[in-house]
């Protein structure tokens, strides 16, 4: 023990250990160009990360468990295109990585900075083609996203970021992955799609937003509805899929950083589904709470109204480990290159929405990863962030 005396703690864990630095093992990666994945669970204090090696497309419906051994998933929001598998350079595992080493001074002077007349305007057109749609009783939700682009984000700043989210959103999935076909991605999600624990798959219906300081007024019938609409839809696919007995619980207000929504809980046996639990992934994405009800005609108007291509927004991501598997819907994130980020910020519109409201929505979003890109580069480049 002698020879760590003149080390923290923390590092001579790392010695001994061999958990890695964070902030280093990624900004190896960025600078060598080798494609990597890092990613730390909702309530856990340890982040993983590893350099990829074979990648696979696929299609949703071919998932298994047994299949995808030791893979990390990334399912784009269409499910007419692929799904990518990235494994592990071949020999080499999961590495512990120490986020705990960027600590820097907290976000609450952050003020999200005004929008330009085009972007408010752009956003007021998609909502009114969803809106029209809505009115003449075509869907009952759509989730209508928009994107933010933020300039002047370096590379070098990213590992901290990174850090930072998992230490600003303890309960949620945070991640960060690097590759040629899939892009660059990182984001701090608060909602579940689908994970498998020894034997029961556990889901949720998570939406309606309200600022966290709001939470103290009874949810009105329009947020009740708007999370309804996702519980009635995962009933279906549950009894489309034979399943009559489950556990459902809430819905109840949960915490995601500066917003509270609602949730409510689904468990329910893995049994049901030896082979076919791909087949019931395709089935329940994209759920109402970032498609809409009912879902293709959702879909169609989220095509018509967004001028974009969401990319992995709104699809999911996670890890599958021994059988088991963590799936997360890819909200809160952002897409990353040529030194800026574009942030994707989505929220579901029924009959009683307002406009205004829910473009204010959208910008609460941003708070979750803006704040943290606000603080980390007023600590290490000494400028705040520029919106395009
Ligand atoms: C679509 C997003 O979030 C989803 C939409 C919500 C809403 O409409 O209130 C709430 C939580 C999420 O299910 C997003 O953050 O981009």
């Amino acid at each position: 023990m002698a020879i760590f005396a003149f080390l923290s703690k923390k590092q001579a864990l790392r010695e001994t250990d061999n958990i890695k630095s964070a902030k280093k093992m990624l900004a190896d990666f960025l600078t060598s160009k080798q494609s990597f994945v890092a990613y730390r669970l909702p309530g856990e204090s340890t982040a993983y990360s590893f350099p990829v090696g074979k990648t696979e497309p696929f299609n949703v419906s071919e998932f298994t468990p047994s299949g995808f051994e030791k893979a990390f998933i990334i399912a784009p929001f269409r499910m007419s295109e692929n799904a990518f598998a990235l494994w592990p350079v071949s020999g080499k595992s999961l590495v512990e990585i120490d986020t705990s080493d960027e600590i820097i001074s907290g976000n609450q002077s952050f003020r999200l900075p005004q929008e330009r007349d085009e972007v408010r305007q752009s956003y007021t057109k998609s909502f009114s083609v969803i809106k029209d749609a809505l009115d003449h009783q075509v869907a009952d939700k759509v989730v209508l996203a928009r994107r933010l682009e933020v300039t002047d984000v370096p590379d070098h700043i990213l590992p901290r970021v990174f850090c930072q989210l998992c230490r600003a959103y303890p309960n949620a999935f945070v991640y960060f992955f690097d590759h040629p076909k899939v892009g660059r991605w990182m984001g701090a999600s608060p909602e579940s799609f689908l994970e498998k624990e020894n034997h029961t798959l556990k889901t949720v219906a998570l939406a309606a937003t309200r600022k966290s300081d709001q939470h103290s007024e009874d949810w009105n019938m329009k947020e009740l509805e708007e999370q309804g609409l996702v519980s009635t839809f995962v009933d279906e696919v549950l009894k489309e899929y034979g399943i009559s007995k489950y556990q459902k619980n809430g819905p109840e207000p949960v915490r995601a950083g500066s917003m509270i929504h609602l949730k409510t809980s689904y468990e329910f046996g893995a049994v049901n589904f030896a082979n076919s639990v791909g087949r019931f992934m395709q089935s329940l994405h994209p759920t109402p709470a970032v498609g809409g009800y009912p879902k293709d005609i959702a879909i169609q108007l989220i095509e018509e109204a967004e001028k974009f291509d969401r990319g992995f927004y709104s699809g999911f991501l996670g890890p599958v480990n021994q059988g088991e598997f963590r799936f997360f819907v890819n909200i809160r994130s952002m897409e990353l290159g040529d030194d800026k980020a574009v942030l994707y910020l989505g929220g579901g519109i029924t009959r009683d929405s307002k406009e205004s409201n829910e473009w204010e929505e959208t910008r609460l979003k941003a708070r979750t990863l803006l704040s943290v890109l606000h603080s980390v580069k007023q600590n290490y480049c000494n400028e705040s962030i520029h919106l395009r």
